[in-house]
């Protein structure tokens, strides 16, 4: 999360009086993140006792069309049992409402903090969380395309251009050249969809020790191939943030999870290797993007391209990986 919105104290207050979640105490800015503004919101609470909230200003690649799917996903998710947070609804039962011509939502608040450096436990049970959301969305009812698909890694890059690319790192722009046009061709078709996070990086998951306490941001979330989250999740948590090197055990542990509740085809763990070089590809084309044209005035933490290109490289060279 992030800034970029300045909201004042009335019309903050305003905005949290058309909710049944008593009157607001407190607003303070979340400096997390890079897509939407939000706040940490405490209120009353509706029997005087106190609450939270996560207010959430809807600011970029988010359609206001899409917002009902990501909202009822988390209501419908948190029914199944999933450590996910619901959507508030306000007095007259609506999933969101406008400020001007922003959409805003207050989110359940759950508890736990996101690790930076994940443990094998920890990533187990992300794996095992993953798969069980697999198997709860099966029937959710609305669909989404992956907005965030080859098109989009190839609008990016075009929009960066290679001399943008180039400021960043040389190296960045030869890698995006020579290894974007590989996946049109060759991206696996017919594996088993679902809903998918898409974005289920340490950040979006609270933990509580090796207890998984939500699941979080699924403003990306999409029907898409079950096995490519797999890979966007692996790209997210097998990595020494340190000095960048692969971690057997986090992977190990993370597929273990996920197969311990939905065991993984031969088809799909054959297209492991693609799906998460095509992952790291989606994740370093959006920073690069953000890397170039965030607002220097906004309150957001840019994220580094570059690791994941090294990722990328890896997951090239070493598909033994996965077998
Ligand atoms: N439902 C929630 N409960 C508790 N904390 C939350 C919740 N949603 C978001 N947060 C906090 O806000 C931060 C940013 O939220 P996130 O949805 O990841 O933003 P972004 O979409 O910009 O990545 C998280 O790291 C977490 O600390
Ligand atoms: N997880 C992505 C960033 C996506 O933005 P978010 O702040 O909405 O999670 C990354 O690491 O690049």
């Amino acid at each position: 999360m992030a800034v970029y919105t300045h909201l004042g104290a009335e019309d903050m207050a305003a905005l949290i009086a058309t909710y049944d979640v008593g009157t607001l105490v407190s607003a303070k800015g979340i400096a997390e993140g890079v897509s939407n503004s939000n706040w940490l919101i405490e209120t009353t609470g509706c029997d005087g006792n106190g609450a939270r909230y996560i207010l959430t200003m809807y600011e970029f690649r988010i359609e206001l069309d899409d917002l009902p799917y990501f909202l009822s996903l988390l209501d419908h998710l948190a029914a199944k049992g999933c450590p996910v947070p619901r959507t508030i609804h306000d007095r007259d039962g609506a999933l969101y409402r406008m400020i001007g011509d922003k959409a805003v939502a207050l989110i359940e608040f759950l508890p736990g903090v996101s690790v930076s450096t994940p443990t094998a436990g920890q990533a187990r049970a992300a794996g095992r969380e993953l798969a069980r959301l697999h198997r709860a969305a099966a029937d959710f009812p609305a669909t989404r395309a992956n907005a965030m698909g080859i098109a989009e890694w190839q609008r990016l890059a075009q929009a960066c251009g290679p001399d943008g690319l180039a400021t960043i790192a040389p190296w960045l722009a030869d890698l995006v050249a020579s290894e974007l046009p590989r996946f049109a061709a060759a991206w696996p078709k017919g594996l088993p969809e679902t809903v998918i996070h898409a974005d289920l990086f340490p950040d979006n998951v609270l933990v509580l020790g090796d207890t998984v306490t939500g699941l979080i941001d699924f403003y990306f979330a999409c029907n898409d191939m079950a096995a490519y989250d797999v890979a966007v999740t692996h790209l997210a948590w097998c990595w020494d943030p340190a000095d960048g090197n692969f971690r057997a055990d986090l992977s190990r542990a993370l597929l273990e999870g996920y197969e311990g509740v939905r065991p993984l085809s031969d088809e799909e763990r054959a297209a492991l290797p693609l799906l998460a070089q095509g992952a790291a590809m989606r994740f370093v084309m959006s920073r690069a993007y953000d890397w170039l044209n965030t607002p220097a005035d906004a309150l957001v933490i840019r994220k580094d391209p570059l690791p994941l290109a090294r990722r990328l490289e890896y997951y090239r060279d070493h598909p033994e990986i996965f077998a």
